[in-house]
C-alpha cells in the first residue's frame, strides 16, 4: 500500500472533516454552515486574527476588492504567519457557490472552478507551511521540555541538599532550642532564687542603712587615717623615688659590668697573648734548658770521668805510697845492714884480722848496697814527684768539679726558677680562661642564645687522603679554637666562627669536659638541651652515644650520665635527694617510637607502613615540661642500669647502610632524663631536664643513592630537617608565628628551640673535600642557629613546703 505523506493525510482528513463537520451542521441547524464556527482540526492560536492571503482570494472569490495593489501581496512560501487564515476564511472557501450565467454557461464555470482549485490549492499550501512550522516549534518545545527536566533535576538536588542543610539547620536549631530551654530553665531558677535572695537584700538593705550611719562615722575616721595614708604614701613615693634612683644606679652598674666583661674579655684576649708569649718564651727556654741539660749531662759525664781518674790516682798514689814505705823500711833496713857493716868493716880494720879478699868481697857489696841504695832513694823521689803531680792533678780535677757542680746548681736554680714561672702563667692562663668561659657563659645565658659547637671528624681509613684540605683552623687571632674555614679547590674560602671548635684530634673526653658545667645544670634545676646536626655520615651518633663501653671512645650521653650519677651522690652529703626518670623515643618517617617499651606492639616501622599501624603518641607542653603520652619512663638510679637502656635502645633503633655511612640512623633519637632534687635542710625543691638529641643525618638524594624505602625514609628526614630550618629561620627572623606544628620534631623540641632552656648545638662535618657542599649547608645553618635568641634559661626551683602545702 502506497504511503501518503502526513501532510497531505492531514490535508485531506481536514477537508474531509471540514466537509464532514458542515455536513453535519447543515443537518443539525438546517441553515449555512456559521460564519464564526472553528475548525477541529486547527490548534487554538491566535494566527487566525488578522487578514489573510487567503482571505484575499475568498473575498476576490465573492466578488470584493481588498487589496487593490496586487504587488503588496506576499509571495506564496513567504510571510505565512502575516497571512494566516481563519477558520471562518476557509470555511467561507469551502462554501464558495460557482455561478454561472445560465445552465449552458459551462465556459464560464469552468473558468470559475479553475479558479476556485487554484485558490483550494494556495489554501492547502499555506496549511501545509504552518504544519512545518507547527513541527518546528514542537521541536523546539520539545528540546525546551529536555532543558526544563534537567533544570528542575538540578534543582531538585540542590534543593534536597538545601533539605538537608536545613534538616541538619533545623535539628541544630532544636539542640539549641532545648539548650536554650534548658537554659531557661535554669534561668528561672536562678531568677526565682535572685529574687528570695533580693528580698533578702532587702531585708539586708536595712540592717545596711543602720550598718552605712555606723560606716559614715567610721568613713570619718577613715578619712582621717587616708590622711595619715596619703602622707605614708608620700613617703613610700620617696622611697619608691630614692628606689628608682637605686634602679638606674643599678643599671649604670649593670652596663658598668658588661664593660668590665667586655675589658675581661680584652684582657682575656691579652692574657691570651700573654700566654703565647708565654709559650714562645717557654718554648725558647725549654730549648735552652734542653741545651743546658745536654751541657750539664756532658759535664757531669767528664766530672764522672774526672772522679773516676781520681780515685784511679788516689789508688795509684795510695799504692805508690805503700810502694814508698816498703822502699822507705827497706831504705831503713839496708841502712841498718850497711851501718853493721861498716861498724864490722871499722873493727876489723882496728883489729885487722880479716885478709884482703874478704875485704874486697865486703866492699864490692857494700858498694853494690850503698848503689842500690841511691837508685831506690832516685826511685822515691821520681815516686815523689809522681805523686806530686798526681796530687796537684788532683787539686785541679777537684777544683773543676767544684766548678761544674756550682754551674749545675746554678742551672737547677735557674730551672726551677723557670718551671715555677711557667706553672704560674698557666696558672693565670686556667684562670683567665675560667673567667672567659665563665663571662662568655653569662654573656650567652643574658643574650639567651643557642650555643654551637663544632666538631670535624678525622679522615676515615677508606677515604681519600687527597680530599682533606677542605676544612682548615685559623692560627692567630681572635678566632683561634672558635673559627673553621672552609676551602673549596678554587681557593675560595668561607670563615664560620662558632663558640668552640673541636678539630679531627681532639677526643671525646675533652669535648665532654666543655659540655660538663651545662649537663650540671641539669641538676641545679634548668632544662638542657643537646643535639647533634650534620650530614649522614659526620660523627653525630660517635659525638653523642658513641662507644658507651669503650673508656675512651663512650660519647656525651654516656659521660653526662655518669657526672649527674656521681655529682648527685656527692650532693646527698649537704641534704639532696635525687629521683630520676629516663626515657629514650625515635621520630621514624614522622611516626613516633618508644625506644624503651618492652611490649613486643612496637615493631620496627616500614617507610611504607601507615602510621595507624604504630602506637599514636601525642606530645603536650606545660609548665613542668613536655610529655609524651603513654612513654616509657624507667627510673633510674646509677650508670649500670641507664647502661642497660642505652643497650637496650640500640637493639630497637632503626639504622640501615647508605651510600655514605655503613651503619647510618634512619631515624630522630631523644633520649631524656628528668632529675627532681629535693632538699628538706634548705626546704627546696628543683625540677631539671636534660635532652640528648641525635638527629638522622641530612643528604642530597643523588649523592645517596638510594631507591624504595630508603628514598621515602631520606625523604621524611630531609623534611623534617627543613622544618626545622624553617623553625630556626622565624625564630631569628623573630617572626609572630613560628612553625612549630609542621614536624613532630619541632613540635618535641619546641621549649628547647623557643623556650627558656638551656640549649647547645653541635654541628658535626666530615673533613673530605667532597663534602664541601654539605659541609657549607650545615655550617651555615648553624650560623642561623647561633643568631637565634631564645628566651633567657630558667631555673625550675621551689619552696618544698609550698608544694607540700599546695598539694
Ligand atoms: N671524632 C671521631 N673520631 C673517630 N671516628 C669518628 C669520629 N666521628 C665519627 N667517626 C666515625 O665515623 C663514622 C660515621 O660516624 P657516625 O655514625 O657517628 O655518623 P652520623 O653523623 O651519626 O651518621 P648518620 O647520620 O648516617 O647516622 C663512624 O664509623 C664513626 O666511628
Amino acid at each position: 500500500m502506497k504511503r501518503v505523506p502526513t501532510y497531505q493525510r492531514i490535508g485531506r482528513e481536514t477537508r474531509r472533516t471540514t466537509q464532514h463537520q458542515i455536513q453535519n451542521e447543515n443537518e443539525s441547524t438546517g441553515g449555512p454552515p456559521q460564519k464564526k464556527r472553528k475548525y477541529d482540526g486547527e490548534l487554538d492560536l491566535n494566527i487566525y486574527d488578522k487578514p489573510s492571503r487567503v482571505t484575499d482570494v475568498l473575498c476576490s472569490l465573492n466578488g470584493q476588492d481588498v487589496r487593490k495593489d496586487k504587488s503588496q501581496q506576499p509571495e506564496p512560501n513567504e510571510g505565512w504567519e502575516e497571512n494566516r487564515m481563519s477558520s471562518d476564511d476557509v470555511e467561507a472557501l469551502l462554501n464558495t457557490k460557482i455561478l454561472a450565467k445560465n445552465k449552458f454557461d459551462l465556459k464560464g464555470k469552468n473558468e470559475q472552478m479553475t479558479e476556485y482549485i487554484k485558490k483550494l490549492r494556495a489554501c492547502i499550501k499555506h496549511f501545509l507551511q504552518v504544519e512545518s512550522a507547527y513541527i518546528l516549534q514542537l521541536e523546539q518545545l520539545r528540546s525546551q521540555v529536555s532543558d526544563e527536566k534537567s533544570q528542575r533535576a538540578t534543582l531538585e538536588t540542590v534543593m534536597s541538599e538545601r533539605n538537608k542543610k536545613l534538616a541538619s539547620d533545623l535539628s541544630e536549631a532544636q539542640r539549641k532550642c532545648t539548650e536554650l530551654e534548658e537554659s531557661l530553665a535554669s534561668a528561672q531558677v536562678e531568677n526565682q532564687k535572685l529574687i528570695s535572695t533580693h528580698e533578702k537584700d532587702v531585708a539586708g538593705l536595712e540592717s545596711s542603712k543602720n550598718e552605712c550611719e555606723k560606716l559614715t562615722k567610721d568613713l570619718q575616721k577613715a578619712k582621717i587615717d587616708s590622711k595619715a595614708y596619703e602622707d605614708k604614701v608620700k613617703n613610700l613615693q620617696d622611697v619608691n623615688k630614692r628606689l628608682s634612683e637605686y634602679n638606674t644606679s643599678l643599671q649604670d652598674y649593670n652596663s658598668k659590668l658588661q664593660n668590665d666583661a667586655s675589658a675581661a674579655i680584652q684582657e682575656n684576649a691579652k692574657t691570651q697573648q700573654e700566654k703565647l708569649e708565654l709559650l714562645e718564651k717557654l718554648s725558647a727556654l725549654r730549648g735552652n734548658n734542653a741545651s743546658l741539660q745536654t751541657q750539664l749531662d756532658s759535664a757531669k759525664l767528664t766530672a764522672e770521668e774526672e772522679s773516676k781518674q781520681k780515685n784511679m790516682l788516689s789508688r795509684e798514689l795510695e799504692r805508690i805510697r805503700v810502694d814508698v814505705q816498703k822502699i822507705d823500711e827497706e831504705r831503713r833496713l839496708w841502712q841498718a845492714r850497711i851501718n853493721a857493716v861498716v861498724e864490722e868493716n871499722n873493727r876489723f880494720r882496728d883489729f885487722t884480722g880479716k885478709s884482703a879478699s874478704e875485704l874486697e868481697i865486703v866492699t864490692t857489696k857494700a858498694v853494690a848496697l850503698e848503689e842500690n841504695y841511691y837508685h831506690q832513694i832516685d826511685q822515691i823521689k821520681v815516686l815523689q814527684q809522681q805523686l806530686e803531680s798526681a796530687k796537684i792533678k788532683t787539686q785541679t780535677l777537684e777544683l773543676s768539679l767544684e766548678m761544674h757542680k756550682k754551674s749545675d746548681t746554678d742551672h737547677i736554680v735557674k730551672i726551677s726558677e723557670l718551671q715555677l714561672k711557667l706553672a704560674e702563667a698557666e696558672r693565670r692562663l686556667n684562670e683567665g680562661e675560667l673567667i672567659r668561659r665563665k663571662l662568655h657563659n653569662t654573656i650567652q645565658e643574658l643574650k639567651g642564645n643557642i650555643r654551637v659547637f663544632c666538631r670535624v671528624r678525622p679522615l676515615l681509613g677508606d677515604e681519600d687522603p687527597e680530599h682533606v684540605p677542605a676544612v682548615q683552623y685559623p692560627q692567630y687571632g681572635d678566632l683561634v679554637g672558635r673559627g673553621v674555614e672552609l676551602v673549596q679547590t678554587e681557593g675560595q674560602k668561607y670563615t664560620f666562627s662558632f663558640d668552640k671548635v673541636f678539630g679531627p684530634d681532639m677526643k671525646q673526653e675533652n669535648v665532654f669536659e666543655e659540655i660538663s658545667q651545662l649537663v650540671q645544670s641539669a641538676l641545679d634545676g634548668y632544662k638542657v638541651c643537646i643535639f647533634a646536626y650534620g650530614q649522614t655520615g659526620s660523627g653525630k651518633t660517635y659525638t653523642m652515644l658513641g662507644q658507651p663501653d669503650n673508656e675512651s671512645h663512650k660519647g656525651l650521653i654516656p659521660r653526662s650520665l655518669e657526672q649527674i650519677f656521681k655529682s648527685s651522690q656527692i650532693l646527698q652529703g649537704q641534704g639532696w635527694t635525687f629521683k630520676m626518670q629516663a626515657s629514650m623515643l625515635e621520630i621514624y618517617n614522622e611516626t613516633i617510637r618508644d625506644l624503651l617499651s618492652t611490649s613486643k606492639s612496637e615493631p620496627p616501622q616500614k617507610p611504607d607502613s601507615t602510621p595507624t599501624a604504630a602506637k599514636q603518641y601525642a606530645i603536650k607542653h606545660d609548665t613542668l615540661g613536655t610529655h609524651v603520652s603513654d612513654l616509657t619512663l624507667v627510673e633510674v638510679t646509677s650508670w649500670k642500669e641507664v647502661s642497660t637502656l642505652l643497650h637496650q635502645a640500640a637493639q630497637s633503633r632503626t639504622v640501615g647502610r647508605t651510600a655514605m655511612n655503613e651503619q647510618s640512623s634512619r631515624s630522630h633519637c631523644v633520649f631524656t632524663l628528668r632529675i627532681v632534687g629535693t632538699n628538706e635542710n634548705t626546704d627546696q625543691q628543683v625540677n631539671g631536664v636534660l635532652n640528648l638529641v641525635d638527629l638522622a643525618g641530612s643528604e642530597r638524594l643523588s649523592k645517596s643513592q638510594v631507591t624504595g624505602d630508603r628514598l621515602k625514609e631520606t625523604q621524611a628526614i630531609n623534611k623534617s630537617l627543613s622544618s626545622l630550618g624553617d623553625v630556626i629561620l622565624s625564630i631569628a627572623n623573630k617572626e609572630q608565628h613560628v612553625p612549630y606544628r609542621n614536624s613532630k620534631l619541632t613540635y618535641l623540641l619546641q621549649p628547647c628551640l623557643g623556650g627558656d632552656s638551656k640549649t647547645l648545638m653541635f654541628v658535626n662535618i666530615a673533613p673530605d673535600s667532597k663534602s664541601l657542599h654539605e659541609s657549607l649547608c650545615s655550617l651555615r645553618f648553624a650560623a642561623k642557629v647561633n643568631s637565634c635568641e631564645i628566651g633567657v634559661p630558667k631555673r625550675q626551683a621551689a619552696r618544698l613546703s609550698n608544694i607540700s602545702n599546695n598539694s
